[in-house]
């Protein structure tokens, strides 16, 4: 809740302007079928169910703005105020969409994560909320090395203080764009959003994501994406 009473609430940026090359596929990975559903319809879906999302930018490839606007209206998406073009790296699209916004706090989330939950999202935002930066994380299961020019190790991190970072992450709107500015000047290009502010000196706040929520990256995700859909649906939990 707010001082005024009233219920907190986030603006969201999806991003959906990458072309998938990971993936191989002529169609790009977030336009393919889950389910019978593109995958992109099913992450904007659990947003627009979630209370706590107040409104939701979604930034797409140029020659695909047509057609996400068609399935916002057919879906009946109507936390989606605005669908734009992106840039030419993940970042460059964050930043066009957090241009778009007004809302104090935003969550910024991969449009290919479509397993996150209302419960993950709640999560994240409580998590900005109380210390003013979140991002969501899931511990490292395997022992990771560090590994040299020429295939040697280097070094093994100790894995408890090894975390595989996820979407969304949250903050507030104004510090991101600042931070966003600042890479840009720095000619700095960072893998996520939680990067540019933690290079401003800012303490981001790890909040316990979960393993299903992947990024569908490589072909064998799509198998691992069908496996957990179908697991929630036996379960009736239809990514709620
Ligand atoms: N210029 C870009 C690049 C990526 N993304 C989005 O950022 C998210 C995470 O990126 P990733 O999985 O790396 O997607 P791609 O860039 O599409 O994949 P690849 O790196 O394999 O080409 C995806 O939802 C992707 O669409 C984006 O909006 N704009
Ligand atoms: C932001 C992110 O989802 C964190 O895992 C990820 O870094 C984005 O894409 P990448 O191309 O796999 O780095």
């Amino acid at each position: 809740m707010t001082d005024k009473g009233t219920m907190r609430q986030a603006g969201a940026v999806i991003v959906a302007a990458g072309r998938g090359t990971r993936m191989g596929t002529a169609e790009s990975k977030q336009y393919l079928l889950l389910d019978g559903k593109p995958i992109i319809v099913h992450t904007l879906e659990v947003f627009q169910r979630e209370p706590l999302v107040s409104e939701i930018v979604l930034v797409t490839g140029e020659q695909d703005v047509e057609r996400c606007r068609q399935w916002v209206s057919s879906y009946g998406l109507d936390k989606v105020t605005k669908v734009i073009p992106g840039g030419s790296e993940r970042q460059d699209s964050v930043y066009k969409g957090l241009q778009q916004l007004t809302a104090e706090w935003v969550l910024v989330h991969d449009g290919v994560r479509p397993f996150v939950t209302g419960a993950l999202i709640h999560a994240c935002c409580e998590g900005a909320w109380e210390s003013g930066a979140s991002v969501l994380a899931v511990p490292v299961k395997d022992t990771v090395k560090v590994v040299d020019g020429e295939g040697y190790v280097s070094a093994t991190p100790d894995r408890r203080s090894l975390w595989a970072i996820q979407t969304p992450q949250a903050f507030r709107r104004l510090e991101l764009m600042e931070a966003h500015e600042d890479a840009r000047k720095d000619g700095f290009i960072g893998t996520d959003d939680s990067m540019l502010v933690e290079r401003r000196g800012t303490r981001v706040k790890i909040v316990e994501g979960d393993y299903t929520n992947i990024k569908i990256t490589t072909p064998e995700d799509l198998d691992f994406a069908a496996w957990i859909r179908s697991g929630r649906q036996k379960q009736g939990e239809d990514n709620r």
